[in-house]
């Protein structure tokens, strides 16, 4: 299991907790009206992803979940210099799956999940199997995507679609850097070929 000292990942104490931006107006528009129910739920270590997810449930108004190991990733943890690594060793093992703090209670409410993760080893973290392995994601639409240093998202998306078949609609991944501005995501959110409100 990975080490327990000096967490890098605190936690936010925000899951499923509507985002700083939320106005009641917002909600009226976002999320009580007509529209599609959407989540973004992801997992971030270092900040970047947490970005992404927090730009994209800020512009579409949705709620925001974020995946907190049970045992947070501390620095030695992530250290991908270091094939003995807490994730090294996990990215490494097909059935590793790191256990998640919470749940999405209400999973069954939404239509859309946004889902995001940063590269390891080109691939996703394999938390994410866990998330993903945890609920029905039957007529939902899940549209993935990845912060790294440099890697594109490669198969990893398509990794993970493999995790929940076809009982999902799946859209096609996207990469960010980690310096990604608002404006970029809200373009990204435009192109996408989904009927959001
Ligand atoms: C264990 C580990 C493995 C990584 N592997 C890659 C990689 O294969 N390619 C890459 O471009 N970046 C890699 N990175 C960098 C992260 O993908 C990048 O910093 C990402 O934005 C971190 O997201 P976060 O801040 O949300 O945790 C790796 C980082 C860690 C901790």
């Amino acid at each position: 299991a990975c080490g327990t000292n000096s967490p890098v990942q605190t936690g936010s104490g925000r899951s499923l907790e509507k985002n700083d931006g939320y106005s009641e107006e917002a909600d009226t528009i976002g999320q009580a009206g007509n529209g599609p129910k959407i989540l973004v739920a992801y997992f971030s270590c270092t900040g970047n992803t947490k970005m992404i997810a927090e730009y994209t449930a800020e512009i579409l108004q949705a709620d925001l979940y974020e995946i907190i190991p049970e045992i947070a990733y501390t620095d030695d943890d992530l250290n991908y210099s270091n094939d003995k690594s807490c994730s090294s060793i996990e990215q490494n093992d097909i059935s590793a799956r790191p256990a998640i703090s919470s749940s999405v209670e209400n999973m069954g409410d939404y239509d859309i999940v946004f889902l995001g993760y940063p590269i390891w080893w080109g691939e996703a973290p394999k938390i994410m199997n866990t998330f993903l392995e945890s609920y029905s994601f039957e007529g939902k639409t899940i549209i993935p995507f990845c912060t790294s240093g440099s890697s594109g998202i490669g198969s990893s998306a398509e990794n993970l679609h493999a995790v929940v078949s076809d009982e999902a609609e799946w859209l096609s991944g996207t990469r960010f850097s980690g310096n990604t501005s608002k404006e970029n995501v809200a373009e990204w959110i435009q192109s996408i070929d989904i009927d959001i409100k």
